[in-house]
């Protein structure tokens, strides 16, 4: 079985050693939770390029961050420079520091397929590789030699993406052959097992219809007792509903130069933003007048 997360902070990425750091009881959970991430002039560029340059926010632990803005504001390319997935993008340049724990993980000594272990994704459309729902789950923990029973981790990822009474009798069946939102639901099991301390979700409902997509939103709301959520949505009812802070992008327009360049506008509790935002651009793209 997996460790109790609910008592592990600070793994530092650098080594497979897995250092866990007991937090002392009494405190309350959410300043006990502290940061995960802090961006610090985070940059990403594609080629001469900048999509989107000199962010500073922070993620706090246990809670779902919302990216929100108008499309081509960079939300998708921030998101993925979170566990480097845009190294896998030949042209894609990151500057400025990423820090997971307080460790940068652009730094030299990081080995980025730690970090997708530990800052796992959840894509757009449900991606389940070609095999049982079984092997789906299984396939994750096998490459990283998991020792543990599998059948056991199999089930608790399934339960904890609220799928397991549905496919409990028929786990040697095809991912394909489940619905779009039972897909997207194995793909975070999937995710899971590998036990990560984040999960980075890119529109992970933008192809599901309303009911499929409550689902998620549940699960997520559950899923953050044990993990960090970084979100993109382009639906801001749902950014309302899920998230605890939302960062709002928007895209700088330079007509001189010929240049859109994505930058963060203002980063707050949800609550804030949606009620009460300090940056009339806020207000003006979540009442729909922009964007
Ligand atoms: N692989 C790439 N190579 C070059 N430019 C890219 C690449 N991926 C994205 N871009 C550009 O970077 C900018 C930001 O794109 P990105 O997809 O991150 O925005 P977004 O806010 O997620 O947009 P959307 O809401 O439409 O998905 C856009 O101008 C886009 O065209």
């Amino acid at each position: 079985m997996q460790p109790d997360r609910a008592a592990v902070v600070e793994t530092p990425v650098s080594t497979l050693a897995n250092v866990r750091v007991e937090i002392g009881a009494g405190r309350s959970p959410r300043a006990m939770f502290g940061t995960v991430f802090e961006l610090q002039e985070a940059t990403v560029k594609y080629g001469s390029f900048t999509a989107v340059k000199g962010v500073n926010m922070v993620i706090p632990r246990r809670e779902i961050t919302a990216l929100i803005g108008p499309s081509g504001c960079g939300k998708s390319t921030l998101l993925r420079a979170f566990n480097r997935m845009n190294d896998l993008i030949p042209n894609a340049k990151v500057e400025g520091k990423f820090l997971y724990n307080g460790e940068d993980i652009y730094a030299p000594d990081v080995d980025p397929v730690e970090v997708r272990r530990r800052i796992g994704m959840v894509f757009q459309k449900p991606n389940p590789f070609p095999k049982s729902i079984y092997d789906n789950v299984a396939f994750g923990p096998r490459l990283n030699g998991y020792k543990g029973s599998m059948d056991d981790l199999v089930e608790e990822s399934l339960r904890k993406s609220f799928l397991w009474d549905e496919v409990k009798d028929k786990l040697k069946e095809s991912g394909f052959s489940l619905s779009g939102g039972q897909q997207q639901r194995l793909c975070i099991a999937r995710a899971i097992a590998v036990d990560p301390e984040v999960i980075l979700m890119d529109e992970p409902c933008s192809a599901l219809d309303p009911i499929a997509t409550l689902r998620i939103e549940d699960l997520m709301r559950e899923m953050k007792n044990d993990y960090t959520i970084v979100i993109v949505t382009h639906n801001m009812q749902q950014a309302a509903r899920v998230s605890d802070s939302t960062a709002f992008l928007t895209v700088d327009i330079d007509d001189d130069k010929g240049e859109r360049t994505g930058a963060l506008v203002e980063f707050d509790r949800t609550d804030m933003i949606f009620s009460n935002a300090s940056d009339p651009r806020t207000e003006d793209y979540i009442s729909g007048r922009f964007g």
